[in-house]
C-alpha cells in the first residue's frame, strides 16, 4: 500500500515563511499527525483539514513547534467531534506532556489527565506499532537537547523521519546498510552552529548514496537562499503530496 506525506509546514522552530515541521502521513484509509505544533491548527485551516479528518496524533517531543497545537486540537475533539483522539506517545513523554505542557490548558473539571482528553496508546522505544493496516512506526531515541528526550521515527522498516536532532551519520549509514532504509526525511538548520540541531555542511558530508536518500525539513526562512547548495538533497515543501 502506498503511503503519502503532505507536510503543513516544513519550518524551524521560529520560522516565519513557514508552518512548523509537522507531517501528514496517509495510506488509502488511515491518516496519521506526526506533531502537533504551534501553527498547526492554521496550517490544517488553509488546508481545509478539520480534527476529525486525522485518525491519530503521534508527537516527537516536547517542543511548542511539535505540540503546542494539541491543547487547540483536543479541545475541538472534544466539544466539536465529541471524542477523544487517538494519541500515539512514547512512554517517557507522556507524563511530562501532561504535567508539564497541557495540564494548565487543557486541566479543568473533568478532564484531569492526557487519558480524559486522548485515547493514549504508549509507544516503547525499538518495538514498531502497527498503527493501521501498511503503517508501523518505531521509535527511535535520538540526541536533541540534553535533558530533552526526543524520538525519531522509523516507518515501515524503510523511512526515517527524523525528530529534532543533533548529527548522527552512524545511525543513517547503519539504517541503510543493515535495515533496508530507503528514504530519509532529515531537519535540517541552514545557517549557524548546529547545536541542538544537523546542520546542512554536516548532512553534505554524508557519502552521496545517503545524500540521494534524502529530504531535507525543519528549515529556517532563508530556505530559497540555499536552492542548488543542497547536492544531492531536495527540500521538502510544505502542503505539497508526496508519495514515500
Ligand atoms: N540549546 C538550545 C535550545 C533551544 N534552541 C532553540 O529553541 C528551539 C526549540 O524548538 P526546536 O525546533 O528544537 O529549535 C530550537 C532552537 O531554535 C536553541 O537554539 N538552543
Ligand atoms: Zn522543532
Ligand atoms: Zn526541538
Amino acid at each position: 500500500m502506498a503511503l503519502h506525506l503532505q507536510m503543513l509546514g516544513t519550518g524551524s522552530a521560529f520560522a516565519k515563511a513557514y508552518f512548523n515541521n509537522n507531517a501528514l502521513l496517509s495510506t488509502d484509509d488511515f491518516t496519521l499527525l506526526i506533531d502537533c505544533g504551534i501553527t498547526a491548527p492554521m496550517a490544517m485551516h488553509q488546508l481545509g483539514i478539520t480534527p476529525e479528518k486525522i485518525d491519530a496524533l503521534l508527537i516527537t517531543h516536547i517542543h511548542g513547534d511539535h505540540v503546542g497545537g494539541l491543547e487547540e486540537f483536543a479541545f475541538r475533539m472534544k466539544y466539536g467531534a465529541g471524542r477523544r483522539p487517538l494519541l500515539y506517545v512514547a512512554e517517557a513523554l507522556a507524563g511530562p506532556l501532561w504535567d508539564h505542557t497541557l495540564k494548565g490548558g487543557l486541566g479543568q473539571d473533568g478532564i484531569t489527565c492526557l487519558e480524559d482528553v486522548f485515547d493514549v496508546r504508549l509507544l516503547r522505544e525499538g518495538v514498531p506499532c502497527k498503527i493501521a493496516e501498511g503503517l508501523r512506526v518505531e521509535l527511535i531515541r535520538t540526541p536533541h537537547i540534553p535533558g530533552k528526550t526526543s524520538f525519531s521515527l522509523y516507518i515501515n522498516d524503510e523511512i526515517f523521519y527524523s525528530a529534532d536532532m543533533i548529527f548522527q551519520p552512524k545511525l543513517l549509514q547503519q539504517l541503510v546498510d543493515e535495515r533496508g532504509c530507503r528514504k530519509i526525511l532529515h531537519e535540517v538548520q541552514l545557517t549557524g552552529i548546529g547545536e541542538v540541531h544537523t546542520t546542512l555542511p554536516e548532512l553534505l558530508s554524508l557519502p552521496r548514496k545517503l545524500r540521494a536518500m534524502i529530504s531535507l525539513m525543519h528549515y529556517g526562512d532563508e530556505m530559497e537562499s540555499f536552492s542548488g547548495q543542497t547536492g544531492e538533497m531536495d527540500f521538502l515543501r510544505q502542503h505539497r503530496l508526496y508519495t514515500l
